[in-house]
């Protein structure tokens, strides 16, 4: 079970420290947003190189954007640990799942609430972590969308039935009251914005949606 802040709900102007306050969490969720994909706008490259070089803790780079297939290696280049696109907005998936690998990086896709997981099945044994999405992307502190979970028991029982060991990754409204819910049903990466950031103790935080996360094996 991994715990992944995200950092969308970070003080932007003191990303550091707050990527220091995270140290405890397996990794960093970075939302890349370009207010064409999804109605808001967050951070790019730039700031992407610079997190990479300040962090102690891997990168999970979630892109929430159009024409991944021109983005996506610059990101990878980076160094970052994963690079997640959108089975969307992808022209050519499969390439880039192998693109991301060539350079070094997880590769990882995300789907929407409206996709349904039959269209990313094929693809599954050529990444490395599946993220379905749990609230419409392009905001933190939304509630959990309730039709989204029969997708994580689908999905859970498509990456069994094919043998594979990718991980299973859950984004949007994971909070203390759902994250062993969100277990049961197959997940395990765990995306969490205001759950953690919105509070002073984030350490405590990661270790209690761990904790509450912890007793389920896939
Ligand atoms: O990708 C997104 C939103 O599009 C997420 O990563 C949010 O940042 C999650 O925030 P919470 O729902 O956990 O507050």
């Amino acid at each position: 079970m991994s715990i992944h802040p995200s950092i969308l709900s970070a003080d932007f102007a003191n990303l550091q420290a707050e990527l220091e306050s995270i140290a405890s969490a397996d990794a960093a969720h970075v939302d890349v947003m370009d207010n064409h994909f999804v109605p808001n706008l967050t951070l790019g490259l730039p700031i992407v190189q610079r997190l990479q070089e300040v962090s102690k803790i891997p990168l999970d780079v979630h892109l929430m954007i159009d024409d991944p297939d021109h983005w996506v290696p610059k990101y990878a280049e980076l160094g970052v640990d994963s690079v997640t696109f959108h089975l969307e907005a992808a022209k050519d998936p499969l390439a880039l799942t192998r693109t991301l690998r060539s350079i070094g990086a997880q590769a990882a896709i995300a789907i929407k609430p409206g996709t349904p997981v039959t269209d990313v099945v094929e693809l599954l044994p050529e990444i490395d972590m599946l993220l379905v999405m749990t609230v419409e992307p392009g905001f933190g502190g939304q509630k959990l969308i309730s039709e989204t979970l029969a997708k994580i028991v689908q999905a859970r029982s498509e990456i069994r039935k094919r043998g594979l060991t990718i991980a299973l990754q859950v984004d949007g409204g994971v909070t203390e009251s759902n994250i062993s819910e969100l277990a049961e049903l197959g997940a395990d990466c765990f995306v969490a914005g205001s759950a953690v950031f919105n509070f002073e103790n984030r350490a405590l935080q990661i270790s209690k949606l761990r904790e509450l996360s912890g007793s389920h094996s896939h």
